[in-house]
């Protein structure tokens, strides 16, 4: 489905363990476009893993490269953009994100999330003594940042991957810009 050309941005943001890699790897397939995550761009620059950076030179440090990433991504080419879980926390990149892309917040549960996680080790910030209850306090902290970034709430709960796609497809297409032809 070819989008008008300036829906060619789609950013999906939402918890860590949200679906956005899973989601967003299918909606880019579905759209033609290419599937980028700000998280996997961070790691080739850094030549490191996040979490290896994150024990050298602290969060703030993270979160400056983070942003010039997010600024350096959102201004390039048609691409469905997977956020990192925190991209949210700066007002800059919430501005940016949304001011130049079409923003879905993939909204789950911490219950959902955990559902979903609670047997894989890949997430740094998840890996403590009681992830729920940290799922719980990331959500309450963010889920306002994820709102207010978002041009549309998708509601991940029960929904199957294939179900989500569709469901940002067709808001994608019964918002897209007046006069362009829908795919
Ligand atoms: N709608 C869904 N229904 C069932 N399982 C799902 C759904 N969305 C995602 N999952 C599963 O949840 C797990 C986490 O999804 P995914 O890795 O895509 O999240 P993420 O938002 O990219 O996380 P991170 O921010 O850590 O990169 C995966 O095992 C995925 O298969
Ligand atoms: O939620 C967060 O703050 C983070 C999520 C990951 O995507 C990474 O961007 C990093 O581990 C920080
Ligand atoms: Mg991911």
């Amino acid at each position: 489905m070819p989008l008008p050309s300036g829906d060619r941005l789609i950013v999906l943001v939402g918890l860590p363990g949200s679906g956005k890699t899973t989601v967003g790897k299918q909606l880019a397939r579905r759209l033609q476009l290419p599937f980028v995550d700000s998280d996997h761009e961070i790691e080739q620059r850094l030549g490191c893993s996040i979490r290896e950076f994150f024990e050298r030179e602290g969060e703030a440090r993270f979160r400056d490269i983070e942003a010039e990433v997010i600024d350096a991504l959102t201004r390039s080419g048609p691409m469905v953009l997977s956020t990192g879980g925190g991209a949210v926390l700066r007002p800059d990149n919430r501005q940016r994100l949304k001011s130049r892309g079409k923003v879905f917040y993939l909204r789950s549960t911490p219950e959902d999330v955990f559902r979903r996680v609670r047997h894989d080790r890949n997430r740094p910030l998840l890996q403590v003594a009681d992830p729920l209850q940290k799922l719980r306090e990331l959500h309450a902290a963010r889920d306002p940042l994820y709102r207010e970034v978002a041009h549309y709430v998708i509601e991940t709960g029960r929904p199957s991957v294939a179900t989500l796609v569709n469901m940002i497809v067709m808001q994608l297409e019964l918002n897209g810009s007046p006069g362009v032809p829908a795919g």
